[in-house]
């Protein structure tokens, strides 16, 4: 993944400018920085939520700026798995129903063996029929990434996964994000001002 001489402009009188940035296949890196320094801004760039006003977004092959609305939905399903700030589980469907979410929009089948492997990764199996409203917090946190890594895509992007966590569930959500995007190859980048992660990650960038 990299990020080359990045701008983004919410409105007419201030311009974010971003700090380049290249991490590895299968890499992991921590953006950090104060409130307001731009890092959800960021992580939406690279998710292809937001366009930016110039600069160079690569993920693998492709530049993400150069891809129509329509080729960026479905890059965005078939790549990216996002974990965002707040969770955005859908309350009228159970655990599995919001994992079978994620293949749905990407377009693709979904497969039943993956679905059980990935609940089961996550200490989620037991809850697969529950109703997401019936979850503790570190629980559907666990749900909202069980969702963003089913489709094993090639980069996972995590807003604050862990900032409302305990340290106990902080650590959890922490190592089965690691080890997750391990197992599939993917590149993780996690957002955060939560101090308990910066132990855990080599390489960090500063906004
Ligand atoms: N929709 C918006 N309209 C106008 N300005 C915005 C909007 N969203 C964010 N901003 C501004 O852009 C800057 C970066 O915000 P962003 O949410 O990316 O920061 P952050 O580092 O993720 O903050 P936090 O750690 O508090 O979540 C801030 O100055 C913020 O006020």
């Amino acid at each position: 993944m990299e990020v080359r001489n990045l701008l983004y402009s919410y409105t007419t009188d201030k311009v974010l400018r971003f700090p380049d940035l290249h991490v590895n296949k299968g890499g992991q890196c921590l953006l950090l920085g104060e409130s307001g320094s731009g890092k959800t801004t960021l992580l939406h760039l690279i998710g292809g939520l937001l366009k930016p006003g110039q600069g160079m977004i690569r993920i693998g092959d492709t530049d993400i700026t150069k891809l129509s609305e329509h080729k960026l939905d479905h890059f965005r399903g078939q790549h990216i798995g996002f974990v965002f700030q707040k969770n955005h589980l859908i309350t009228a469907l159970t655990v599995k129903k919001n994992l079978l979410m994620a293949p749905f929009l990407a377009g693709v089948s979904h497969d039943e063996a993956r679905v059980q492997t990935v609940l089961q990764e996550l200490g989620l199996a037991e809850k697969a029929n529950a109703d997401v409203r019936q979850l503790s917090h570190g629980q559907a946190q666990r749900v909202a990434i069980a969702r963003a890594v089913l489709n094993k895509p090639d980069v996972i992007l995590a807003d604050e996964p862990t900032s409302a966590l305990d340290d106990k569930n902080c650590d959890r959500v922490i190592e089965l994000l690691l080890s997750v995007a391990k197992q599939n190859q993917s590149t993780l980048l996690i957002a955060t001002h939560d101090q308990r992660l910066k132990s855990k990650i080599a390489q960090q960038i500063i906004l």
